[in-house]
C-alpha cells in the first residue's frame, strides 16, 4: 500500500504518528509471521477475478444478486481449499468475507453453525457420519431454530419430532403456521440439510427441544424432498445475500441415528436418556456469542477506518476565521464521535480473546465432566453478546452520521456496515432477553454475597463491595475500573431490593421479576461493562509493546473508560463516592486524551490493515481519493449509461405537452 499516490492530507497524517503502524499491525494478528500469512492469503483471495464484481452488486435484483453470491460462495470455497492444503493455513474467512460479498456468504450457516453443531452435539459415530461430508460441501447444512412464532423463549418451539419406536425413525411435523422455522440462513434456496431443533415426544410425553439433523433437498436435483415445504423470507434490513429462509414439514420421516445425542439419547425402543445438563444442547449458541464479541471489533474496525480517512481528507468550515478551512477530524466533537470507535474496536478484540479463553477451558471442563463454570460462561457471554452488539451497532451509525451526507450513499459501505452489524444485536439472542439471562446469575451471585459464599471470579467484585461500599474515588484506570464494579454491584442491590420489595407486598416472584426487569437489565449492562472496562485495561497494561505503541494503547484504553464514565455519570453520582470535581477533571482528561489521540488517529485505523477491497468504501480507501471514486462510482448507475432515458419520452414529456395546453 506504501507506493499508492495519495492524498496529500493522508500522508502527513501518516507522516506524524507516533509509533510504528506495523508493529500494532503484527500486535493485532498475533505477530509479525501471522502478518505475513494474513497478507498472502488476502493477496490471493483479491487477485481471482471472478470474485470482483464487474457491476456493484446493489443495482442487481434480488435474485441476480443471491445468485452472483453463491457463484462467488463456490469459488471463494475453492480457493481457499487449495491454499489451505498448500500452506496448511486456517484463514479468518470473516474479513475476506466482507470483501467478496460485501455484506454475507450464504455459506455463513454452513461454517458458523451447521458444521460447529455436529462437532458440539453428534456423537463420535455422528460425526463421522456428517463432518467429512459437511466439511467438504457434499452436503451444505444451516442451523434452523427460530420459528414464527418463537425465536427467544426456545422452550417454546413448535416443530415437532415424534418418535415411532416400530421403525425406529422420527416423525417431523409443523402443524401451524407459527410452528414454521423462520431466519435460518442459505435455507431459503442453497441448503440441502440443516440442523433441526424441535420438541421431542416419546409414546405423548414431550422431553424438550433437540438437535436433529435432517436432510430437506434431494442431492442431485435440490428439489424439495417429500414432505418438505421450503423457500425464502425476502428482502430485509441487511444480510441480503445470505438467503435467509422458511421450513415446514409433513410427517417427515428421518432415522433415530439423525438426532444428535452428545447429549441426550433416544434409545431403539424409545427409552430417553438425559444427558449430563440439558442447557448443553445450547451448546452452538454459546460458541457463537464469543465469537459475535470479536465480530464486533471487526465491525467496529470497519466503520472507523472509514469515517475516520474521510474525515482526514474532508475540509469543510474553519475553526478560525482567517484561517483555511480544516479537516474535519480537526473539530473536537468529530474527535469525540471517531475516537471510541477505534477504542471500542480494541476493547472488543482484547475482551474477545479473554472470553474465548474461557470458554475454551469450561469446554475442556464439560469434556471431563465439570460443569461448575458453565453458569458463569453463559452468563458472561449473554450480558457481553448483548452490551458489545449494541455499542457496535451505536458506534458504526455515528461513523456514519460523522460523514455527513456522504454516509449516506451506498458507495461509502456504511449503510451496509451497519446493516449487518445491528442485526448482531437480534440474532443469536436478543439484547433485552440476554442480558436477563445475565441478571438471573447477578441476582443469585448477590444472593451468595449476602450469605458469605465465595462467588466466581467475574461477580467477586459483589463481595468486595459487600465488604466495603464506601472505596474513595480515585481518578485513575484502576480507580475508575473500581467504579464501574461499584455501580454494578449498586444496581444489582437496587434491583435485588426491589424484587424483595414486590414480593412483600404481595407478588409472586415472576410478576415481582418483570415488575423489577428494567433495573435488572441495567444491573446485567453495568455488569457488563465492568467487564469490558477490567479486563480490557488489564490486557492492555500487560502488552508488552515499544514504549510508543505501549503509551498511545493506554490512551486508547483510558479514552474507554472515561468516555464511558462520562456517559453513564449520573449512575457514578448515585453508585459510587465520585464527586462533581471528579467528574470536571475527567472532562478535562477526556478533551487531553483526544488531542493525544488525534496525531495518530490515522495511524491507528492503518493498523487495523483492512485493504480497500475489504472496506469497499468511496470514503475510506487507503490512497483518499475520496471524491473521484464518488464520482467514478456515480457513473457506474445504469442511468448513467445513456443520456437520455426512456421514462423522458414515456411520461415527462406528455406530462409537460399536456401542461402547455
Ligand atoms: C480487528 C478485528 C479482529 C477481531 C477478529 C474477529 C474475528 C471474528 C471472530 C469470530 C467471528 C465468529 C462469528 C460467528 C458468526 C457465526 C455465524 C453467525 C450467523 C448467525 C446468524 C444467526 C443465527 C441465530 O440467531 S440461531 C438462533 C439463536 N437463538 C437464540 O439465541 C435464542 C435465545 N434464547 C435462548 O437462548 C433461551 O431460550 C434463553 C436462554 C433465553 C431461555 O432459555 P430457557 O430454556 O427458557 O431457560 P431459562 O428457563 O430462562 O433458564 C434455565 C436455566 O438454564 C440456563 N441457561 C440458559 N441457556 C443456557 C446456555 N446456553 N448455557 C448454559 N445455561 C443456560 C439459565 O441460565 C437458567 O439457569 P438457572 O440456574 O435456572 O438460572
Ligand atoms: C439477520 C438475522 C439472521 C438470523 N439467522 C438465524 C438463523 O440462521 N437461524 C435461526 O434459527 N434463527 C436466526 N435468526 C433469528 C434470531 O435468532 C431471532 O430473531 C432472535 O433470537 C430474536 O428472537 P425473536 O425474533 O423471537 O424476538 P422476540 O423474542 O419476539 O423479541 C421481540 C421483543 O420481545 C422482547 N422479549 C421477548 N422475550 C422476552 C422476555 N422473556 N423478557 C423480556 N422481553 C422479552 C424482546 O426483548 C424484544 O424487545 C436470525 C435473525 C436475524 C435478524
Amino acid at each position: 500500500m506504501a507506493n499508492v499516490k495519495c492524498n496529500p492530507d493522508l500522508v502527513r497524517e501518516r507522516a506524524k504518528c507516533s509509533f510504528d503502524v506495523n508493529e500494532l499491525i503484527h500486535l493485532i494478528d498475533g505477530g509479525e509471521n501471522a502478518t505475513k500469512e494474513k497478507r498472502h492469503f488476502e493477496e490471493t483471495i483479491f487477485s481471482v477475478k471472478e470474485l470482483q464484481d464487474a457491476v456493484p452488486e446493489e443495482y442487481l435484483s434480488h435474485k441476480d444478486r443471491y445468485e452472483n453470491a453463491v457463484r462467488k460462495a463456490t469459488i471463494l470455497r475453492d480457493v481457499c481449499r487449495e491454499y489451505m492444503k498448500k500452506y496448511n493455513y486456517k484463514p479468518n474467512r470473516f474479513r475476506v468475507g466482507h470483501g467478496v460479498f460485501k455484506d454475507v456468504s450464504p455459506f455463513l450457516l454452513h461454517d458458523g453453525m451447521f458444521v460447529a453443531t455436529i462437532i458440539g452435539q453428534g456423537t463420535p459415530e455422528q460425526q463421522a457420519e456428517w463432518l467429512p461430508k459437511a466439511e467438504n460441501m457434499q452436503i451444505i447444512g444451516t442451523y434452523a431454530q427460530t420459528e414464527l412464532g418463537h425465536g427467544s423463549f426456545i422452550r417454546g418451539l413448535e416443530t415437532r419430532a415424534t418418535y415411532d419406536p416400530k421403525t425406529e425413525e422420527f416423525i417431523l411435523n409443523n402443524a401451524t403456521l407459527s410452528s414454521f422455522k423462520w431466519w435460518p440462513g442459505g435455507l431459503g434456496s442453497t441448503v440441502n440439510h440443516c440442523i433441526v431443533v424441535a420438541q421431542l415426544f416419546i409414546n405423548g410425553k414431550s422431553y424438550g427441544i433437540q438437535p436433529f439433523i435432517v436432510q430437506i433437498r434431494d442431492l442431485n436435483t435440490h428439489k424439495p424432498l417429500p414432505g418438505v415445504k421450503v423457500g425464502e423470507i425476502g428482502p430485509k434490513m441487511g444480510f441480503q445475500t445470505a438467503n435467509n429462509g422458511f421450513l415446514g414439514f409433513e410427517n417427515f420421516r428421518i432415522p433415530r441415528m439423525n438426532m444428535l445425542m452428545k447429549n441426550a439419547q433416544v434409545l431403539k425402543d424409545g427409552t430417553f436418556v438425559k444427558g449430563m445438563n440439558e442447557k448443553l444442547t445450547y451448546g452452538t449458541m454459546v460458541m457463537v456469542r464469543v465469537g459475535i464479541v470479536g465480530d464486533c471489533s471487526l465491525n467496529t474496525s470497519l466503520a472507523a477506518t472509514i469515517a475516520v480517512r474521510y474525515s482526514a481528507v474532508r475540509h469543510q468550515s474553519k475553526i478560525k476565521a482567517k484561517e483555511p478551512e480544516v479537516q474535519i477530524l480537526d473539530y473536537v466533537t468529530q474527535q469525540h464521535k471517531l475516537f471510541i470507535a477505534i477504542a471500542s474496536s480494541h476493547v472488543f478484540r482484547n475482551v474477545y480473546s479473554w472470553l474465548s479463553k474461557s470458554y475454551l477451558n469450561v469446554m475442556k471442563d464439560l469434556a471431563q465432566g465439570k460443569q461448575d463454570h458453565l453458569p458463569e460462561l453463559h452468563a458472561t457471554a449473554c450480558c457481553l453478546k448483548a452490551v458489545c452488539s449494541r455499542d457496535a451497532g451505536s458506534v458504526v451509525e455515528e461513523c456514519r452520521l460523522a460523514c455527513g451526507g456522504h454516509g449516506y450513499m451506498t458507495s461509502s459501505n456504511l449503510p451496509l456496515v451497519y446493516g449487518f452489524t445491528i442485526a448482531t444485536v437480534t440474532y443469536e439472542g436478543e439484547q433485552t432477553v440476554l442480558l436477563l439471562q445475565t441478571a438471573r446469575y447477578l441476582v443469585k451471585a448477590w444472593l451468595a454475597a449476602l450469605q458469605g459464599k465465595v462467588l466466581a471470579p467475574s461477580v467477586s467484585y459483589l463481595s468486595d463491595w459487600l465488604k466495603n461500599d464506601n472505596v474513595r474515588w480515585q481518578n485513575t484506570p484502576e480507580g475508575i475500573v473500581k467504579g464501574f464494579q461499584h455501580v454494578a454491584a449498586g444496581k444489582v442491590k437496587a434491583a435485588y431490593d426491589t424484587i424483595q420489595k414486590y414480593i412483600k407486598l404481595g407478588k409472586d416472584y415472576e410478576d415481582a421479576w418483570n415488575l423489577a426487569s428494567v433495573q435488572l437489565m441495567k444491573a446485567s449492562e453495568a455488569h457488563s461493562r465492568s467487564i469490558l472496562c477490567e479486563v480490557s485495561w488489564g490486557e492492555v497494561i500487560r502488552t508488552s509493546a515499544s514504549p510508543n505503541l505501549l503509551q498511545v494503547l493506554k490512551q486508547l484504553a483510558q479514552l474507554y473508560l472515561v468516555y464511558w464514565t462520562l456517559e453513564t455519570s449520573g449512575d457514578f453520582l448515585v453508585y459510587s463516592n465520585i464527586s462533581k470535581d471528579d467528574i470536571a477533571i475527567l472532562r478535562e482528561k477526556y478533551e487531553e486524551l483526544l488531542a493525544a489521540i488525534r496525531p495518530n488517529a490515522v495511524g491507528l485505523v492503518d493498523a487495523f490493515d483492512l485493504r480497500d477491497e475489504i472496506l469497499h468504501s468511496t470514503l475510506g480507501s487507503y490512497d483518499g481519493r475520496v471524491y473521484e471514486r464518488l464520482m467514478e462510482e456515480a457513473l457506474k448507475s445504469p442511468l448513467n449509461q445513456e443520456s437520455v432515458n426512456a421514462s423522458f419520452h414515456k411520461y415527462l414529456k406528455p406530462l409537460m405537452e399536456k401542461a402547455k395546453l
